[in-house]
């Protein structure tokens, strides 16, 4: 764990002195759009562009489900990081195939020699510009819902024009309270800081179960962007937030709305292939030693996401 300062990399792990024990997530650097226009700078183009991901990571997790409902996996490769991340950042188990570096940072300076910031994934690489187009996850998700339509014929929309307003709703209130909740509540370094995110966190959990009850999915009949935004936080949730984290008053189990709707997510052909407990659970247990020292991962839950959803 650590960030680039001016090009070197500095091992040391978030700073939660300066924000009252509370852990804010730094923003992305790199905001480059992919466009299907004909003076776009990045075009979307078969085999152009690579994506580093965790299978552990939440923001990677989204992108890739994308990029399997997109029919995009046969156009945009992906490197997939070591689930362990610790004083080099996210390291590669086997050299990378575009530079054959080990480090993630190390692709963060070939696109920026001089690059300050927080090394992340998914991080998304322009083979032809040679550079990062993007790290922020909400925004490849979008580039990949809407950009390469003409390339894949596959003009399935996940944020339709008719129901941004709602999508932008449901997202502005699921990623401080639930996405980025779970790790507020985790990485608090204060019992006040804790609890605050703690309470925001399942008050916003009993909402979404309350709005299942009535809605199919968050916002009407069909599934969108929102849902998979929050499904990568939910499958992750018994597995390693409630103990982890200690996000533990429930477990998405215990909601039954929610447990039935993240089954039915899982179930969507392609999505289970993009699940891999292995490194989740290895990632936040093995490289969050200020959390868990003993770096031991737990062997359970058992967890039945196969069995019927009996949503209809
Ligand atoms: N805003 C980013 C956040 C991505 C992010 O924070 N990813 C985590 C892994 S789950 C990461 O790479 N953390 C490394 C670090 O913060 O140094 C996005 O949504 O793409």
């Amino acid at each position: 764990m650590g960030k680039l300062v001016e090009g070197v990399w500095h091992d040391v792990w978030y700073d939660t002195k300066s924000s009252g024990g509370k852990f804010v997530r730094e923003d992305a650097g790199f905001r480059d759009w992919i466009e299907n226009k004909p003076d776009a700078a990045f075009q979307p183009e078969s085999g152009r562009y690579h994506l580093y991901v965790s299978l552990a990571c939440p923001w990677a997790h989204r992108t890739l489900i994308m990029r399997e409902l997109k029919g995009l996996a046969g156009h945009i490769d992906v490197t997939v990081v070591s689930p362990d991340m610790l004083e080099n950042g996210w390291e590669f188990s086997q050299p990378e195939p575009l530079f054959g570096f080990t480090k993630l940072h190390e692709i963060y300076t070939q696109a920026k020699n001089d690059y300050s910031g927080r090394v992340t994934v998914p991080t998304l690489w322009d083979k032809k510009t040679n550079t990062i187009i993007s790290n922020e996850s909400s925004e490849i998700l979008r580039m990949f819902n809407s950009e390469f339509n003409d390339l894949t014929g596959n003009s399935d929309d996940y944020y339709p024009a008719d129901l941004r307003s709602e999508i932008d709703k449901w997202n502005e209130f699921i990623y401080p309270n639930i996405n980025n909740g779970v790790y507020k509540t985790g990485f608090a370094t204060t019992q006040q800081a804790y609890e605050d995110a703690f309470d925001s966190l399942f008050a916003a959990l009993d909402k979404v179960e309350q709005h299942l009850s009535q809605s199919k999915y968050l916002v009407g009949e069909k599934i969108t962007e929102a849902d998979w935004r929050l499904f990568t936080t939910l499958i992750r949730f018994d597995a390693v937030y409630v103990g982890h984290f200690k996000c533990n008053l429930k477990r998405i189990a215990d909601y039954s709305n929610i447990q039935g709707y993240m089954k039915e997510l899982y179930q969507v052909p392609g999505v289970k292939e993009t699940v891999n407990f292995d490194h989740i659970k290895r990632h936040y247990y093995f490289s969050h030693k200020g959390i868990n020292p003993t770096q031991v991962i737990p062997k359970g839950p058992e967890l039945d996401l196969d069995s019927p959803h009996g949503r209809g």
